[in-house]
């Protein structure tokens, strides 16, 4: 186990890269640093012994100030040597956590889009940010002071055996038992205690999340306090985890105090003692160092035991990192193709979700020639999305192909990939970034002009007007928010001006008012001026006039061809146009009896 976790503290290291030497070195200062603050003891010991050996005369005695002074400077030093320590530690600990941010969020972007779909954002922050809060932290302050708690104890055993054997005898008793009390606090049941204590911190925030993401609904639906139940409970759990541990630790803890504050208990009978000899003055001097020197053991017992958590921190940033890093990335092409062509071709397609039991699509085949528009349409859940999601490589397939240009898309170059497709999304992202900004994401070296008639195409004319800095309004701040079909608008303006030659669109309109509605269909009717288009349809009308229509149910496409030849057929497409037109007559009769 102690194996496992030095190497997960090297495994940490390797991210500091060449900086790895400055922390080697800044924990070697450290060591050193507190080597030096064990000699004023020294010098004060000294002192004693030339006052004590002249008593009462003390002015006479020789060398006082000469010790004083070098306590002194001793102690400067040792501040300054910790200083530089420091300083080494801090900046190999800022390189390491920005190494590990990067290489977090590298291996990100090489992950598969549809590992993001979710609600996946703000827990993948926490882990990068968390985990480079956490390295700071260990890397610049508890590992050099792990170096200091390890080396001072070693060189504090050499000198409590320098003056008195049996006073230093009895000093080391007293760590040793102290040193024991805390093992007990930390082994036993409380083994794993910070681990568990860290989990059940993040189950008591991510339940805080969803508590505050919920409060809308249950003030809508009138719901009690009760509903939060899970938020309820993982604070009880927590607290409860916390009260054990304090409970657990009450006799560890009495102990270890005990000892490291009570080695005068023992040290002054034993002073007595010595004394008795007739060397009085020689004991005293030794007793004041002893005296001096017992509690400085104990705070160097108590740095061992916070600077021990820091190997459990170690594990901890590692784990969170592997989290990220176990994400199998997308695999890359050896030599890319470039596609013949802009026509979809989907090759006895099988693709199931990670964990899922039955595949979302199972041997599905279909071509959407070039330039031309299919519609996807089909019973919710019956794999729409998912079919789309396959052409931009949000997901590979488990069996068959998906073909652009007759090239694999898996062999393609991804950059190539996304130039060749614009996907417009169900519910739509905007940054917090100005208009402008958010339209020329999809092509950066656009002109304000090119932008602007992206816009225009876009029916965002009536958007522009409104905001109070035109395009250059930044969305989202000082109440300056769009609705969705307003938003919906900005993102095809960002599509159009991407101009890629093959486009994947999720109509979603259910909550457009009407006359957004009309401005969307004709911002989707200039998007797909000339392209190849896979539509999914949510409402029928939106299919009725594009070149063909797939049809698909549970994972598979079980009709296909033009509105007219399948709603001639009398299948499954033909029952949904029915039930289509009837709600469309009921709409129309109900706001007619209005
Ligand atoms: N990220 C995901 N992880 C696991 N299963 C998923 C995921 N997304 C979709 N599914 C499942 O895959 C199947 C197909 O879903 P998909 O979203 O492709 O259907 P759809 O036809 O687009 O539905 P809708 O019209 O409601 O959007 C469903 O059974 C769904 O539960």
């Amino acid at each position: 186990m102690f194996l496992k976790k030095r190497s997960n503290l090297s495994r940490l290291l390797a991210y500091a890269g060449g900086h790895r030497k400055l922390t080697v070195l800044g924990c070697v200062l450290s060591g050193a640093a507190a080597v030096l603050g064990l000699v004023p003891y020294v010098c004060v010991w000294l002192v004693a012994r030339q006052a004590l050996a002249v008593f009462p005369a003390v002015t006479e005695a020789e060398g006082l100030a000469r010790w004083g002074w070098m306590a002194v400077w001793f102690a400067v030093a040792n501040i300054a040597l910790y200083f530089a320590a420091l300083m080494c530690t801090h900046i190999a600990a800022f390189r390491t956590a920005r190494n590990m941010r990067h290489a977090g969020v590298a291996h990100l972007m090489e992950l598969p889009l549809g590992f993001f779909t979710g609600n996946r954002s703000g827990e993948l922050r926490k882990i990068i940010d968390d985990n480079a809060a956490l390295t700071e932290d260990l890397l610049a302050h508890k590992l050099p002071d792990l170096t200091a708690a390890v080396v001072t104890p070693l060189a504090a055993i050499v000198l409590l055996f320098v003056f008195d054997w049996r006073m230093g005898l009895l000093c080391l008793l007293t760590m040793v038992l102290a040193l024991g009390c805390m093992m007990a606090m930390m082994g036993g049941r409380n083994a794993g205690f910070f681990h568990r204590y860290q989990r059940e911190i993040e189950k008591m925030s991510g339940e805080a999340v969803e508590y505050v993401r919920g409060i809308p609904v249950v003030k809508v639906f009138q719901q009690t306090v009760y509903s939060f139940k899970a938020f309820y409970n993982a604070i009880q759990s927590y607290s409860d985890l916390a009260s054990q541990y304090a409970m657990s630790c009450r006799a560890g803890q009495t102990g270890f105090l005990t000892c490291i504050n009570g080695a005068f208990a023992l040290l002054i009978p034993a002073a007595l003692l010595l004394s008795s000899g007739g060397n009085g003055l020689e004991v005293l001097a030794d007793f004041i160092f002893y005296a001096l020197f017992a509690p400085a053991c104990g705070g160097m017992i108590n740095r061992i035991m916070y600077a021990s958590e820091s190997v459990m921190e170690a594990d901890e940033a590692m784990m969170k990192m592997d989290e990220i890093l176990q994400n199998r990335p997308l695999p890359r092409a050896a030599i890319p193709e470039k596609p013949k062509g802009h026509d979809i071709t989907f090759t006895d397609v099988t693709f199931r979700y990670p964990g899922a039991a039955r595949p979302a699509l199972d041997h599905v085949s279909f071509t959407v020639p070039e330039g031309s528009v299919a519609g996807l349409v089909g019973p919710s859940g019956g794999g729409k999305s998912t079919a789309a999601a396959l052409i931009p490589r949000f997901w590979d397939v488990e069996s068959g192909s998906v073909r652009i240009g007759g090239v694999d898309v898996r062999d393609m170059d991804r950059r190539e990939l996304m130039e060749q497709v614009a996907f417009v999304f169900q519910d739509t992202r905007l940054f917090k970034v100005s208009v402008l900004e958010n339209i020329r994401m999809a092509r950066p070296s656009a002109t304000l002009e090119e932008i602007r008639s992206a816009a225009h195409a876009a029916q965002c004319d009536d958007i522009l007007e409104k905001l109070p800095q035109g395009i250059d309004t930044v969305v989202g701040t000082r109440g300056v928010y769009l609705s969705g079909g307003e938003a919906q608008r900005i993102a095809l303006a960002r599509a159009i001006l991407k101009d890629a030659p093959i486009v994947v669109l999720d109509e979603a309109t259910a909550f457009a008012d009407p006359e957004n509605e009309a401005l969307i269909q004709k911002a989707f009717a200039k998007l797909m001026e000339g392209k190849t288009v896979l539509m999914i349809a949510h409402r029928l009308s939106t299919v009725k006039d594009v070149d063909s229509i797939l049809v698909i149910e549970k994972g598979a496409v079980r009709e296909r061809g033009t509105h007219d030849q399948l709603a001639a057929q009398g299948g499954l497409y033909a029952r949904m146009w029915r039930d289509y037109l009837q709600a469309a007559a009921w709409k129309v009769g109900k706001e007619a009896a209005v």
